[in-house]
C-alpha cells in the first residue's frame, strides 16, 4: 500500500486521501483520532489511499491485465490506461467520498469511516445506493486483498434497511470470515457514528485471481 517510488508519476498520485482535509466534518475528525489513537498500540492499522493502483506504470498495467485478465486485456484501450484513476477518489475534496480505512490484523476487520458528499445523492437528502455498495465493495475488497493479494469481486449481496442520510458520517465495519481455497467469505455492515442505526448490511464472495484460469 505504499506510494510508488521514482518521478514518472505526477505530484497528484503521491497524495494520500485518507489523511484530514479543511473539508471533513467534525465527525469524520473525531472518528479518524479516535481510530489514530487505537493504531498508537499496533492494534490496529492506518491504511494510506491513493488515486492509482500498484499497477499505475502503464507497463506495470498491461503486464498484470495481460497476465490476470487476458480476455479483458484484447478490448482495453492502452493508451487510455495512462489516465486511469481509482474511481472514488475521482471528486474534488468533500464532494464526493471522503473516507479513511482502518485494519485490525487480530481481528481481521477493515473499518471505514466514510462520509458521501453531496455528489452522491440518490433520493433526496439521501446517499445513492450505488454509492454505498461501491464502499462496501472498496472495504470488503481491502479486507480481501490484505489476505489474498490480487482477488476479485464475485458476489455482493446488500440489504440496504435505512437510508443514509446525505453528507452524514458512517461507519463500514468488514470481517473477514472464513477463506476457502481461492474464495474469501467478508460480511459487513454499515452503521450510524452513535451505532444506533443499522443502514445497510452485506455479504460478499471474493476469488483469488488465478492466473491460469484465463479469465
Ligand atoms: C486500491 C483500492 C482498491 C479497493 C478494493 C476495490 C475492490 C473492488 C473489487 C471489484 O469491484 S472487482 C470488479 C467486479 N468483479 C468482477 O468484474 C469479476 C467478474 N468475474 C470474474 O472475473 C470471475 O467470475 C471470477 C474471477 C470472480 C471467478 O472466476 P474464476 O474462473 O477464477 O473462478 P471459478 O469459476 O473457477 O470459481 C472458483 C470458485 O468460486 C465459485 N464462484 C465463482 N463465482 C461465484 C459466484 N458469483 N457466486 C458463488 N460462487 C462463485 C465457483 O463455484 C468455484 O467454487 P469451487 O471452487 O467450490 O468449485
Amino acid at each position: 500500500m505504499r506510494p510508488l517510488a521514482g518521478s514518472y508519476l505526477p505530484e497528484f498520485f503521491h497524495e494520500d486521501h485518507s489523511l484530514p482535509k479543511p473539508s471533513w466534518s467534525k465527525d469524520m475528525r473525531l472518528l479518524f483520532d479516535q481510530f489514530m489513537k487505537k493504531c498508537e498500540d499496533g492494534s490496529w492499522i492506518h491504511l494510506p489511499s491513493y488515486n492509482y493502483t500498484l499497477f499505475q506504470r502503464s507497463q506495470d498495467i498491461s503486464a498484470f491485465i495481460h497476465a490476470y485478465l487476458p480476455t479483458a486485456s484484447k478490448l482495453i484501450n492502452e493508451e487510455k490506461l495512462l489516465q486511469a484513476k481509482i474511481f472514488t477518489r475521482n471528486f474534488e475534496d468533500g464532494l464526493g467520498f471522503e473516507y479513511v480505512m482502518f485494519y485490525n490484523d487480530v481481528e481481521k476487520r477493515v473499518v471505514c469511516v466514510f462520509e458521501g458528499g453531496p455528489y452522491l445523492q440518490g433520493m433526496p437528502g439521501c446517499l445513492h445506493g450505488g454509492a454505498i455498495a461501491t464502499m462496501i465493495d472498496a472495504t470488503v475488497g481491502t479486507s480481501a486483498m490484505i489476505a489474498e493479494g490480487i482477488v476479485m469481486t464475485a458476489n455482493l449481496n446488500i440489504n440496504f434497511k435505512r437510508p443514509v442520510p446525505l453528507c452524514s458520517v458512517v461507519l463500514i465495519n468488514s470481517q473477514l470470515d472464513k477463506i476457502e481455497g481461492r474464495k474469501l467469505f467478508i460480511s459487513c455492515n454499515v452503521q450510524s457514528v452513535d451505532e444506533k442505526t443499522l443502514y445497510t448490511e452485506a455479504t460478499s464472495l471474493f476469488i483469488k485471481l488465478d492466473p491460469e484460469k484465463q479469465v
